[in-house]
């Protein structure tokens, strides 16, 4: 792969002899260029890395805890108290550089992330993430009402001014947004007045920045935005009636959409991210991915740490592969995704949710060099080859898809750069 010095593949040479090779028939004078190539001695090679299009950073230390609760009592017992102990900064500054390394080290290149409603800890989110290289959507969470005292924003003044200072912390470290990019963050509907909805939205309007918020992810919660909400006739209804409906909008579980719903996000544009772990841990509901998608809704694949266990996207996507089987025992076979669709989903469907597929999510020309080098026979790894079973390029896919972990990641580039893998922290 010819990738120049802005990170921009140029060419691709599947069956070339070597990178000078490759060069010199594009003339590439020599010293100019960067090739990189999978190593032909190993059972190796590239693949686009991967958009988590839902994950609350400052989650990460709860992964792996939630016991038999589900999304309101699992927000008040595990959620919040974490949350709320990101006041403190030392508690940002190791989770979130934790978190970022852990995720880069998986593979994923790009993550849309949910902070906290802390404005500091949030800014050092941001620089944490353009430090170690990753693309990363940072949102601070607004939640003026329905939430605990002890963690809220207090007044509508005070969630709207934490919002800009955030922007503008941003604006001020990445000026084009190129690697780290505010969105806007209503928690959900149901923490947030009708008053901050609508001003959220309007600001969207106004300064073209994404929004990400949850929908749909449980029917107690379904019930609870109806309650609170009584000015629209749906949870999507809310969102559109405040502006927040739009084709730069991450909407993340959507496992009880309406018809009418999925018909309203459809021609709003909006992107569905998809978190089959957290659904399955937090007992919320089976999302119908294939339902979304024949409707022409854009859908990513999202970990949702820590309503999600892990923050792998690999594994994420071996999980939407189950949860869509799960779908089709109910007897609706067409609901089943296959490899080749969980791992699109990862990447290009990631990529198009996020409003980035002009220039991420696979390796045609003309994008950027966000890759990682997969080698399922590197030291120490989870899966056993046998070469003489494997007959084609996409069983080495699916056996690294099914047993492969982060391990196998060897290498991850953003925008042209090395930023992690096993061979580059070892
Ligand atoms: N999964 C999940 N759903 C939510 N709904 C509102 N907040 C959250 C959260 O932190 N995680
Ligand atoms: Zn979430």
């Amino acid at each position: 792969v010819g990738v120049d010095e802005d990170g921009t593949i140029e060419f691709l040479d599947p069956n070339t002899r070597s990178a000078e090779a490759s060069a010199e028939k594009h003339s590439w004078p020599v010293g100019s260029y960067s090739v990189v190539s999978s190593d032909p001695a190993s059972v190796s090679f590239f693949f686009p890395g991967f958009f988590d299009t839902h994950i609350h950073a400052s989650q990460y230390p709860n992964v792996g805890l939630f016991g038999k609760t589900t999304l309101l009592d699992w927000l008040n017992s595990y959620t919040f108290p974490l949350e709320s102990s990101f006041a403190d900064l030392k508690v940002a500054d190791n989770v979130y550089s934790r978190v970022i390394a852990r995720t880069l080290g998986n593979g994923t290149t790009t993550a849309a992330y949910y902070a906290t409603v802390h404005t500091a800890g949030t800014n050092l989110l941001a620089d944490l993430a353009l430090k170690a290289g990753q693309r990363a959507f940072i949102g601070r969470c607004c939640m003026d009402a329905n939430s605990p005292d002890y963690y809220c924003d207090k007044t509508l003044e005070d969630a709207q001014k934490a919002t800009l200072e955030v922007i503008e912390h941003i604006t001020k470290i990445d000026p084009n947004h190129d690697i780290v990019c505010p969105i806007l963050t209503p928690r959900f509907a149901a923490s947030c007045s009708k008053e901050l909805l609508c001003w959220l939205g309007k600001l969207s309007t106004n300064t073209n920045l994404p929004v990400q918020t949850h929908i749909s992810e449980n029917m107690l919660e379904v019930e609870l935005v109806k309650s609170m909400h009584t000015f629209a006739d749906s949870y999507a209804g809310v969102y559109d009636k405040c502006g927040l409906l739009h084709d730069q909008t991450i909407l993340a579980h959507a496992v009880h959409l309406t018809d009418d719903e999925r018909a309203l996000i459809a021609k709003r544009g909006s992107g569905i991210a998809h978190c089959p772990a957290s659904n399955s841990a937090l007992t919320s509901g089976e999302t119908r991915v294939k339902w979304l998608l024949d409707a022409g809704v854009k859908v990513g694949l999202g970990t949702d740490v820590s309503g999600g266990f892990t923050p792998s996207i690999l594994h994420t996507a071996r999980q939407a592969l189950l949860v869509s089987r799960h779908l089709s025992m109910e007897g609706d076979e067409s609901h089943k995704l296959s490899i080749e669709e969980v791992l699109h989903l990862a990447t290009v469907g990631g990529a198009e949710v996020c409003g980035l597929s002009n220039k991420l999510g696979n390796f045609l020309p003309g994008k950027k060099w966000d890759a990682q080098l997969i080698t399922l026979d590197c030291k120490n790894s989870p899966v056993d080859i046998f070469p003489w079973e494997l007959k084609t390029h996409e069983d080495l896919v699916a056996k690294w898809l099914f047993n492969g972990d982060d391990r196998n990641v060897t290498k991850v580039w953003v925008d042209g750069k090395l930023v992690a893998g096993t061979a580059f922290t070892s």
